[in-house]
């Protein structure tokens, strides 16, 4: 397919394609999309493909601009892996849905995530990071080793029930808890049948049509379906009003703005909250332990943080503001760095919905003729390892980021959050949510390595997710000085 436009092709495997080696766990995920982005080095472009459906991997910044930015209307869409017959509930949500019915839908939910909104929602946000603390606070041990995975995981489920879901789950104290079970059942990539259903999804779906195949658990989109719209009713009827996002939405729904070209339903707000659920929890607890871990790496980072935490805490008499996180400058570079060196989502993708041309601009660039359905993939961890963006790109360096360095940033090298209109809608909430729980751990305990902690750490093979092998084991040791 590709050579034919433009280059040759990888054939890992014959029907398998690409993936074939990070499948059979001869690579990593991440080792797969290095080894397609460094393939042909001075490129624009690289070629790949899933089972066999060809994609064309965009390495040059500035084509990353005019496919997202420039000419978005070319590249509204991503590949949807659920047709609404198999899976009437989930494929409502924004992550899925296409052209019209995604703009309405995104012109409705952009009010949940403004900063007055983050600030409505932030005394959510510091409860569940306090019960988070309190947890180990209340075990009196100088020092408890945990797996951080494991906790950031728990802590994600807890703040997302409570802000996206409107209902308290502890499952800090209750891993057994059914709604944590079922968030584990729905957000688990991990296991090669998911894995085989996403990618088959691309390859046949009019059998996916015909057998109402989705990769998604219908059993645990009920459940969590029926959560939400039980609890819509029960606020309309018992006129409940809490701080968190069905009562934006409610609200919403009530007094619409005049660019709301359509009326929310019950299910469609299920179908939303169930889509925050989904497309936070892996990202979010992935960032917390990534993070965690290059504290723990890295103890000169961690001490400098922790100075800027205790200054913090100082300046706003212990209870800490959402201006005051806003604030905190050292925080964010340290955020912005774990982003750029293990972002949750290594690639994210567009669908070509009308036929576009990427004309030629080096001498022997051939035009490439993309028509409808044609897929691109933007190769976010590839970008954010390129050693021409951020040398040493293996070193975990927060001052990439300070004012002076971050100007100097090539635009659209930094893409932790996709970019563009289709954007991640949420990821200040994310910052947030990141900063305030590092904000609370480092105010009450400092990160160490323990027997168990490995540095460096190794990436599990057979996972679409980035997850250390062997998990990862820190320790947190109390702090005797507030
Ligand atoms: C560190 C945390 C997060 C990361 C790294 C992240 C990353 C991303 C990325 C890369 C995309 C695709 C963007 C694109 O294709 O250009 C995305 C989309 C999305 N994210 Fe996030 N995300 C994070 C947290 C969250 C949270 C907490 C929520 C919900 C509360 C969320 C909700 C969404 C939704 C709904 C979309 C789809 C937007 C659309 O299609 O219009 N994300 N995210």
């Amino acid at each position: 397919h590709w050579s034919k436009k433009c280059s040759k092709q990888i054939v890992h495997g014959w029907w398998l394609g690409s993936i074939w080696k990070a499948i059979t766990s001869k690579e990593t995920f991440p080792e797969m999309i290095l080894n397609a982005y460094n393939m042909e080095p001075n490129s624009r472009y690289s070629t790949f493909h899933q089972l066999l459906h060809p994609v064309l991997l965009i390495k040059d910044p500035d084509l990353i601009k005019l496919i997202t930015v420039k000419d978005f209307d070319h590249f509204v869409n991503h590949h949807s892996m659920v047709l609404p017959q198999c899976d009437p509930i989930f494929s409502k949500n924004l992550l899925l849905l296409k052209n019209q019915n995604w703009r309405d839908v995104r012109s409705i939910l952009a009010s949940v995530f403004t900063t007055s909104k983050m600030k409505y929602m932030f005394s959510l946000i510091t409860q569940n990071c306090d019960n988070f603390v309190s947890h180990f606070l209340q075990k009196n041990e100088p020092l408890v080793t945990v797996e951080m995975k494991e906790i950031m995981t728990r802590f994600m489920n807890d703040v997302t029930a409570s802000m996206t879901f409107g209902i308290e789950v502890d499952a800090m104290n209750n891993p057994e808890d059914e709604f944590y079970l079922k968030g584990k059942d729905l957000t688990d990539l991990s296991g090669l049948s998911r894995v085989l259903k996403f990618l088959g999804s691309f390859i046949a779906p009019k059998i996916y049509k015909v057998f109402k195949i989705s990769p998604f658990p219908q059993k645990t989109i009920q459940f969590f379906a029926a959560i939400v719209t039980n609890n819509i009713y029960i606020r309309q009827k018992q006129k409940i009003v809490r701080p968190d996002m069905i009562n934006i939405l409610l609200e919403g729904r009530k007094n619409p703005s005049k660019d709301d070209k359509i009326k929310i339903t019950d299910l469609e707000i299920a179908a939303q909250v169930i889509a925050f659920y989904f497309a936070g929890f892996e990202t979010m607890s992935g960032l917390l332990s990534f993070m965690a871990y290059e504290l723990g790496a890295n103890p000169e980072v961690q001490k400098q943080l922790i100075l800027e935490v205790d200054n913090t805490f100082d300046a706003c008499g212990g209870k800490i503001t959402y201006h005051a996180i806003s604030g905190m400058k050292y925080m964010d570079m340290v955020v912005s760095e774990a982003l750029r060196k293990w972002p949750g989502i290594m690639v994210t993708d567009r669908v070509c919905s009308k036929p576009y041309t990427i004309p030629p601009k080096f001498p022997g660039e051939k035009c490439v003729h993309l028509s409808e359905g044609s897929s691109v993939w933007l190769p976010i961890f590839a970008i954010h390892r390129d050693p021409n963006y951020y040398p040493n790109p293996e070193r975990f360096d927060p001052e990439r980021f300070n004012d002076d360095n971050k100007r100097k940033l090539k635009p659209y090298t930094y893409l932790p959050f996709g970019v563009g209109p289709r954007g991640c809608i949420a990821s200040r909430l994310g910052l947030l949510e990141a900063k305030t729980l590092f904000f609370y751990i480092l105010a009450n305990f400092e990160i160490v390595s323990v027997d168990k902690t490995e540095i460096p750490l190794r990436l599990i093979k057979k996972r679409i997710a980035m997850k250390a092998e062997g998990g990862f084991w820190f320790g947190l040791r109390r702090r005797t000085i507030i």
